[in-house]
């Protein structure tokens, strides 16, 4: 019996199909599993034929209505996959197939099309247009690396003829898929051993593996074609709506999501959009397919992304028995359950500022020298951080990451706080988000329950050391006890930590995501110069990190600064912006205005709403569906993304904001992290783009913009 394959292209036109094309489809795509190949072609319902002139002579059309007609690749070497590559306007079909080749690349072994036709058009004028230009784009490789990294000839001939990487980019969707990532890569100044370990290492089958049928090729292309092999599965794959993270990995996501096992903690790193989650999600998958009855926790940051994170599990599992093996939470709401169920009693943490106010109260009534904020980052790093429970262990302590030295009878002062700390908690019958993770990390270490079987943390960058102990004390330590995904880049909460410290080594089990699925280039590069050359710690804290390699494929428009008079005139610049995305057809829920402070998202809701503009509140967690731009403070933008943002208010009183500044001269190291933190956060904030960024301020722009 054939088996039948959907490449990419194919679900890029198939989403957006009526619902009388699609059951065409499926009427179609059944017979491909019910009939013989000779079937298949003498069938007069699918009327299989070939197609005139086409290039590929493995080019043949099938009737899906009498409108719409499938293009197909059949096999002419004896294997049975067929390759379902588009559905298309009846006429236009024969044309569409007419110019498309499909080969199979020399390095990756992986198929990849292109339209040879217009290929073979524009590379001519663009010689000639060459023979004038001072340089090519790629005179410095050779024809020999050029075809080591899988550079055919009709694609060599073209890539010589270039000079910019706006031609490159002007050729991308013609090129052959995996020829064209190893160009873009090159142009963008990668050495080719750097290019064949992303590009071609991650795809290229082993090297004993020497069949070379169309089927051994299209079984390669994972990161384009699905493989459809049992009736139920097509139905499935047909029915849902399509969302190509769930089924088309890049070969360095797929490699280690579904690596079988890791010795031990495992890690994945990665700017922002590269795939992380998508990477969690899939080893959750994984995981479960291993044992018909581990339990696994899969946690996130906040609530609001741990029901994200819980609709996009249940779309890829598909299945409930599965996602009932998986808690989807946060580590502190976990914490508090596991605190809950030992103490009987709900616990009931205050927020951040409340809890300065009590150091307020403390640092005046003891009329200690410290501010509020000096005492609960004492208490924050030094104290929940290191799990200090007496007075002897303070004095006694290192003060990791703490810039300002403290003499003995400071720290006998400081100690003297703490305990009054406790004692008002314990007189108001109040606690903190970090105590619950601290003491519910101690529980967890002294008894089997609420244990899992494999943990999987998303969005780890901002763990406090307390809730990494929760983490490890929650899965017994071994072979994929935990996998971490994370970006340190994007730490925009005073988190620090030394995950050895805390009992987890990633040594020789980290891996780094590098190309962006959500952004465009221009966006990118313009939001990575926010961040650039300043070095940041990696995930473990015992390193630092850097953003090298990482790259979108995407293309777009450059985003837009503008400096304003007033916070007014920007307001109104910014509705007049939304109404423009609006008018190019982009829906109010695809579009996000957020800001470092609530105040400024009140000035423009209040535009908005002048202007006639629907908009919500991120906060207020609106469902999917409700219509209106999304407005968000920079902290509530992690882990979202959307079509276009805005960020505004970006001026240098914001953007760092002075109050969360800890003066150097109070605490030089803590100064520098909190500036690096403002910095990621509006580096957190420009990346959630997709197509289109607009950044603005009034008065004088933020010192951190590009
Ligand atoms: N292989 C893929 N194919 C198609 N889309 C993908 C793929 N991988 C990721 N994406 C898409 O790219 C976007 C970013 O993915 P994801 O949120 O997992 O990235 P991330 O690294 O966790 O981002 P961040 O750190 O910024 O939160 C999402 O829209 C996701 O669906």
């Amino acid at each position: 019996m054939p088996q039948l394959g959907f490449a990419q292209t194919f679900w890029d036109a198939y989403d957006t199909l009526e619902r009388q094309v699609k059951a065409g489809v499926k009427k179609a795509m059944r017979k491909f599993q019910e009939l013989t190949v000779a079937e298949l072609y003498a069938d007069k319902g699918l009327h299989l034929e070939s197609v005139d002139n086409a290039r590929d002579p493995r080019m043949r059309t099938i009737r899906i209505t009498d409108f719409w007609r499938g293009v197909v690749l059949a096999p002419d070497d004896g294997s049975e996959i067929f390759l379902l590559v588009n559905v298309v306007p009846h006429d236009d079909a024969y044309t569409w197939a007419a110019k498309r080749l499909y080969t199979v690349n020399t390095a990756t072994r992986a198929v990849e099309v292109r339209n040879v036709v217009a290929i073979e058009q524009l590379t001519p004028p663009l010689e000639q247009a060459a023979s004038q230009a001072p340089a090519r784009l790629f005179a410095k490789h050779s024809d020999t690396v050029l075809r080591d990294l899988g550079i055919d000839a009709g694609v060599l001939r073209a890539a010589r003829a270039m000079t910019d990487k706006s031609q490159l980019e002007a050729f991308g969707g013609l090129l052959p898929e995996d020829q064209f990532e190893v160009l873009q890569f090159l142009a963008e100044g990668f050495t080719p051993e750097d290019v064949y370990r992303d590009v071609v290492a991650e795809r290229r089958p082993a090297e004993s593996d020497t069949d070379d049928s169309l089927a051994r090729a299209i079984i390669n292309t994972r990161s384009r074609i699905t493989l459809v092999t049992s009736p139920d599965e097509l139905a499935e794959i047909l029915e849902k709506p399509f969302a190509a993270w769930r089924v088309f990995l890049h070969p360095s996501q797929r490699r280690v999501a579904y690596r079988v096992s890791y010795n031990g903690p495992a890690q994945v790193t990665g700017g922002p959009g590269t795939g992380k989650t998508v990477v969690a999600l899939h080893r959750v998958k994984h995981l479960l397919s291993r044992s018909p009855d581990s339990r696994i926790l899969l946690t996130t940051f906040t609530n609001a992304l741990a029901k994200t994170l819980r609709e996009n599990l249940a779309l890829l599992l598909d299945d409930e028995s599965l996602l009932a093996r998986v808690q989807v939470t946060t580590v502190d709401a976990y914490a508090n359950r596991v605190a809950r169920d030992a103490s009987g009693q709900t616990q009931s943490p205050i927020t951040d500022a409340d809890e300065r106010q009590i150091w307020r109260r403390i640092a005046r009534k003891l009329d200690l020298p410290w501010s509020e904020q000096f005492l609960a980052q004492e208490f924050r790093h030094v104290v929940l951080a290191q799990h200090v429970k007496t007075r002897e262990d303070y004095l006694r302590v290192e003060r990791h990451g703490r810039g300002a030295a403290l003499r003995t009878a400071q720290r006998e002062q400081i100690w003297q706080a703490i305990d009054q700390f406790r004692a008002e908690q314990r007189a108001a019958g109040t606690t903190t988000h970090l105590q619950i993770c601290d003491s519910a990390a101690e529980l967890l270490g002294t008894s089997e329950n609420h244990r899992f079987d494999h943990v999987v943390v998303d969005e780890a960058q901002d763990l406090h050391p307390a809730q990494w102990r929760v983490l490890r004390a929650a899965v017994t330590p071994g072979p994929d006890d935990l996998f971490i995904t994370g970006d340190p880049h994007q730490r925009i909460y005073d988190s620090r930590v030394s995950l050895r410290s805390v009992g987890i080594s990633v040594t020789g089990r980290s891996s780094r995501l590098r190309i962006n699925y959500r952004s465009t280039a221009e966006i990118l590069a313009w939001a990575t110069a926010v961040i650039d050359g300043t070095a940041v710690d990696d995930l473990g804290g015992d390193g630092v990190d850097n953003l090298a390699g990482y790259r979108s494929l995407l293309h777009g428009r450059r985003p837009a600064s503008a400096g304003f008079s007033s916070a007014q005139d920007e307001a109104a610049a910014v509705s007049e912006r939304v109404r423009d995305w609006i008018g190019q057809g982009v829906g109010s829920t695809e579009i996000a205005v957020c800001a470092r402070f609530n105040l400024t998202l009140d000035k423009v809701h209040d535009q908005l709403k002048t202007d006639g503009i629907p908009a919500v509140r991120v906060r207020d967690q609106p469902a999917p569906d409700v219509e209106g731009v999304r407005l968000a403070s920079m902290h509530a933008m992690k882990g979202l993304e959307f079509q276009c943002v805005a960020v505004v208010g970006v001026n240098d009183k914001a953007v760092p904001f002075a109050k969360e500044i800890t003066p150097a001269e109070v605490d030089v190291k803590q100064h520098e992290s909190d500036l690096l933190k403002e910095r990621c956060l509006l580096f957190v904030a420009c990346t959630r783009a997709r197509d289109a960024l607009a950044v603005s301020w009034s008065g004088n722009p933020s010192p951190f913009l590009p």
